[in-house]
């Protein structure tokens, strides 16, 4: 079965770093930070804009928030200093699918930048409604992070999910996410898009459960990602885990789903190649920060 799915997803393979370590010296990769705010309240999560964020490197951080009308500015300049960059990714800092911005972003990829790979990173929440609305917009690869496939874990990850209007807390909200997971993620399977599950190893929480999301996505999911736990936020008294843990973990994984091993946990805004350590705030670039006040927490 994971032989097929690499046959299928060839033309992914070759093009993208983030679904092959080999290409990490060749091909470059942008974030486009459009889409700021969040659905749900994972209690790792802490979403940094601004000056203060300039010196971390990790997910959710960005130094600003781009408008959909800024893109096709920064990104002719962006490749003409970064021939390389051949994918285009919206890894938030919030929900990609939470935000409009997100959908006028790619509409702007397709027509200007055809020839740009370009993917996005989400929780899931609003696949069932957004799936088909991706792969006609030529979406070749999204990123869905999976944390628990059981409510009771998935409820100590989450404190609250968001969804049409209702604010769902504890397992309730935990049910809601998970199911509109899996069924987000076998619509996108049933489309030809190569789905990535990433998985935060939080070792008290889900450690013993990571293998069960593996088996829960070993039909649809191309690749699984597991990504150590950055303590932070209201998980800030958790530790870390180690490198030995997270090893046999995927080592154990990869009987059910390929496994990246590479992540580089990147910010909202990285851009250049996977073996640089590069964002927007680097390049001197000044964008408007618009309306904070949409984040959710
Ligand atoms: C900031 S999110 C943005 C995209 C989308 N909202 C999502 O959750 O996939 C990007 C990735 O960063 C991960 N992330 C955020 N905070 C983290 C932390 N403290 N430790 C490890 N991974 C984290 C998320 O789980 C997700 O896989
Ligand atoms: S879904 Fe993504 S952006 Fe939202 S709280 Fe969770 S990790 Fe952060
Ligand atoms: S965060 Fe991981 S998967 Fe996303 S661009 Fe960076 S290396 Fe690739």
């Amino acid at each position: 079965m994971k032989e097929d799915k690499m046959s299928k997803f060839a033309h992914i393979t070759s093009v993208h770093p983030c679904y092959n370590e080999k290409l990490h010296h060749k091909v470059g990769r942008v974030h486009l930070p459009v889409a700021p705010k969040c659905n749900i309240a994972c209690r790792f999560c802490k979403r940094s804009i601004g000056a203060e964020s300039v010196c971390e490197d990790r997910p959710g951080v960005s130094n600003h928030i781009m408008k959909p009308s800024e893109v096709e500015n920064y990104l002719t300049d962006l490749l003409e200093r970064m021939p390389n960059i051949q994918v285009a990714g919206i890894a938030g800092p919030g929900d990609s699918l939470f935000n409009e911005e997100t959908f006028e972003t790619l509409e702007i990829l397709k027509e200007k930048f055809p020839k740009m790979v370009r993917c996005l990173s989400t929780n899931g929440l609003l696949l069932p409604k957004y799936a088909e609305r991706l792969a006609e917009l030529g979406i070749k690869t999204v990123t869905v992070t999976v944390n628990a496939v059981d409510p009771k874990i998935q409820a100590k990850i989450v404190d609250w999910v968001y969804f049409e209007g209702k604010i769902y807390r504890g397992e309730e909200g935990a049910k809601l996410l998970i199911k509109n997971q899996i069924e987000g993620v076998k619509m996108l399977s049933e489309r030809d898009v190569a789905v990535k599950i990433n998985t935060v190893l939080i070792p008290e929480i889900n450690g013993e459960h990571v293998i069960d999301i593996a088996k829960t996505f070993e039909k649809d999911a191309f690749v699984q990602n597991i990504i150590p736990l950055i303590p932070m936020y209201k998980m800030d008294n958790l530790r870390r885990p180690t490198c030995e843990e997270i090893s046999n973990i995927r080592d154990t994984a990869e009987e059910y789903v390929h496994q990246f091993r590479a992540c580089q946990q990147c910010r909202a805004d990285a851009a250049g190649l996977l073996s640089e350590q590069k964002h927007l705030s680097e390049k001197g670039k000044k964008l408007d920060i618009y309306d904070l006040k949409h984040f959710s927490h």
